[in-house]
């Protein structure tokens, strides 16, 4: 295929509906390298200790999210206003930034990947352990259509729902959604979906234990999920 010839919004569209596509285009180059300098600059301004407000800033610069802050309170110390958006310790790496969804009171350990070559959505209050990867991306296992950077790729969604807890070094593949309520030990590489309110471990994860909860707190997800 040659990149030069290709229709790249058509492109684009088979990339985040998870058809065969090309990513070493010129926009989906710019689109990674942009995502690259708004990690950076955030990064930095994690290891300098920047102010809580001006975290989030660079983080909604990462997501290439424009919806304005809420105006900074008049003590600088107390930053409530922001205390729904994610804590996020650097440094982290996403891929194109815009494809990701972060809900309210998330949070991300360090060293964390995301490579949202199709969306990722993380549900809120969501706690990320280190080393955490979220890998939406996928190559074809035949080696030949395969290519090297020639060739084509293509990618699955991941889907996180709220209240789960990541420990450190999970590998979630590109495809997998996972419940409400989830813990997912150290260590563990999730390859099929996982449902609601269990507990699981090991590569590849399987549940070690299911959680007791009834049936209101079943039903508060959900009003919450439709904004009741
Ligand atoms: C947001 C942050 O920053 S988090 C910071 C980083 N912290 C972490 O990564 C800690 C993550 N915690 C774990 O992995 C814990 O082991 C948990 C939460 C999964 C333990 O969950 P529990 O339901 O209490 O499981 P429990 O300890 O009873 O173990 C049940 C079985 O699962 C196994 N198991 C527990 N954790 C794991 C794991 N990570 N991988 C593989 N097997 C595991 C146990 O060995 C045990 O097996 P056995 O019955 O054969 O002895």
């Amino acid at each position: 295929m040659e990149i030069n010839s290709l229709d790249l919004a058509e492109n684009r569209r088979r990339m985040l509906a998870g058809e065969l596509y090309y990513a070493f285009t010129p926009d989906l180059t710019a689109d990674r390298n942009r995502c690259k300098a708004a990690c950076a600059a955030f990064n930095m301004a994690c290891a300098n200790g920047a102010s809580r407000r001006k975290l989030v800033e660079l983080w909604k610069d990462i997501l290439g999210d424009k919806t304005p802050l809420p105006p900074p309170p008049s003590d600088p110390n107390e930053e409530e206003t922001l205390s729904d958006y994610p804590w996020v310790d650097g440094p982290i790496k996403l891929d194109y930034g815009i494809y990701c969804k972060f809900g309210k009171q998330v949070y991300i350990n360090s060293n964390c990947i995301f490579l949202d070559t199709c969306r990722i959505t993380i549900g809120a209050r969501t706690l990320i352990g280190p080393n955490c990867s979220f890998y939406a991306a996928n190559h074809p296992t035949d080696p030949f259509i395969r290519n090297g950077t020639s060739g084509p790729e293509n990618g699955k969604p991941i889907t996180i729902g709220e209240d789960c807890w990541f420990g450190g070094s999970v590998v979630v593949c590109p495809g997998v959604t996972i419940g409400r309520g989830v813990t997912v030990g150290a260590g563990s590489v999730v390859t099929r979906d996982v449902p609601d309110f269990v507990v699981v471990a090991g590569n590849p994860a399987k549940i070690i234990k299911r959680l007791e909860v009834g049936d209101e707190a079943r039903k508060d997800g959900e009003n919450e999920r439709k904004g009741e």
